[in-house]
């Protein structure tokens, strides 16, 4: 599967210091897994913490998992040291947290040559850049890092999300322009699952990949939201089938459910079939 292709729609942070976390998640149900060196862990932990995650790498054993790790800033003590480690360790994919601009991608790309980058997007400045950011040939997607974007814009945490809404779209609209990943904040309370759930259909229509998770207990609620339903799936083959079967007899339209089917709702049904057959690969392998 490539990238793009992937399925991201549980990402889950894994403090770099937790030992137990990390082999915990080995059989976690988590699309993407990402070992954090930055906030989730204190400065006296930094280095061991980024020794476990390369002894990690080395080892493997994460299935068909995406394995991000997050590493410090590049202006912080530990960046350079982190993006080192994670050169020699094989990281496949490294995300640089407070991505201001592109010039900070190129400073770590020349850092991490084999690695796909990803960018934490929650500054003004990074959401003001986003499209410049977006463009980085490098870049596989972004992460809404909505705490950090609140504390800066010292708005209200709203159960509605309405103060984040103009960064969420524009880090949407700038990921889509260059056919980028975006995945979404954290819910903080990681015990209310209705809450959880709530954030994550907002997510989903607002047209995000995936949401970013701190706890195992919250994977299985926003797996089912962003993967498309049985309704979905058997609504995009009737789609298919019908515009196929139009085209046949010479029509550029066909109708299903008393609703227009053109070519771009056959491109949408196209991708929901595409991507329950990634989720349907990967949870094959979560099975093995
Ligand atoms: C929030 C936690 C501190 C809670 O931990 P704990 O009290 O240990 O929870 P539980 O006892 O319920 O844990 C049950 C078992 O699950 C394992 N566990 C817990 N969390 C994880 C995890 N993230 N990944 C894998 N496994 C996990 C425990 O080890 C228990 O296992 P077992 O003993 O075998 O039963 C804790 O969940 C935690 O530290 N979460 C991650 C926090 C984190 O990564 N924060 C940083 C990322 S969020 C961020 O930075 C936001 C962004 O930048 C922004 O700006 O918005
Ligand atoms: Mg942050």
């Amino acid at each position: 599967m490539t990238a793009t292709h992937r399925p991201y729609r549980s990402v889950l942070y894994i403090p770099g210091s937790n030992a137990r976390a990390i082999e915990k998640a080995r059989g976690l149900k988590a699309d993407a897994l990402i070992l954090d060196l930055e906030d989730a862990v204190s400065p006296d932990e930094k280095p061991a913490a980024r020794a476990r995650v390369s002894a990690v790498l080395s080892e493997g054993g994460f299935g068909g998992r995406t394995l991000i790790v997050r590493i410090n800033g590049l202006d912080t003590e530990w960046g350079r040291a982190d993006a080192e480690a994670m050169a020699q360790a094989g990281a496949e994919a490294v995300l640089l947290p407070k991505v201001s601009c592109p010039a900070e991608l190129d400073a770590l790309a020349a850092l991490v040559p084999q690695a796909a980058l990803w960018a934490m997007m929650e500054t003004p400045a990074g959401v003001l850049n986003a499209a410049a950011i977006a463009a980085h040939p490098r870049l596989a997607g972004f992460v809404l890092g909505t705490n950090d974007l609140a504390k800066d814009l010292g708005c209200l945490h709203r159960p509605d999300r309405l103060p984040l809404i103009t960064s969420l779209e524009l880090c949407l609209l700038a990921a889509r322009a260059h056919g980028r990943i975006c995945v979404d904040g954290v819910y903080n309370a990681f015990r209310d699952t209705e809450g959880l759930r709530a954030e994550a259909e907002q997510g989903r229509a607002l047209g995000m990949d995936g949401k970013t998770l701190i706890h195992p207990a919250q994977i299985d609620v926003v797996n089912e939201v962003f993967a498309p339903t049985a309704e979905e799936i058997e609504l995009a083959r009737r789609q298919i089938a019908a515009f196929e079967a139009a085209q046949a007899e010479g029509k550029g339209v066909a109708v299903v459910d008393g609703r227009i089917v053109e070519n771009l709702h056959v491109e949408t049904a196209r991708a929901t079939l595409s991507k329950a057959d990634a989720i349907a690969a990967l949870e094959t392998e979560f099975a093995r």
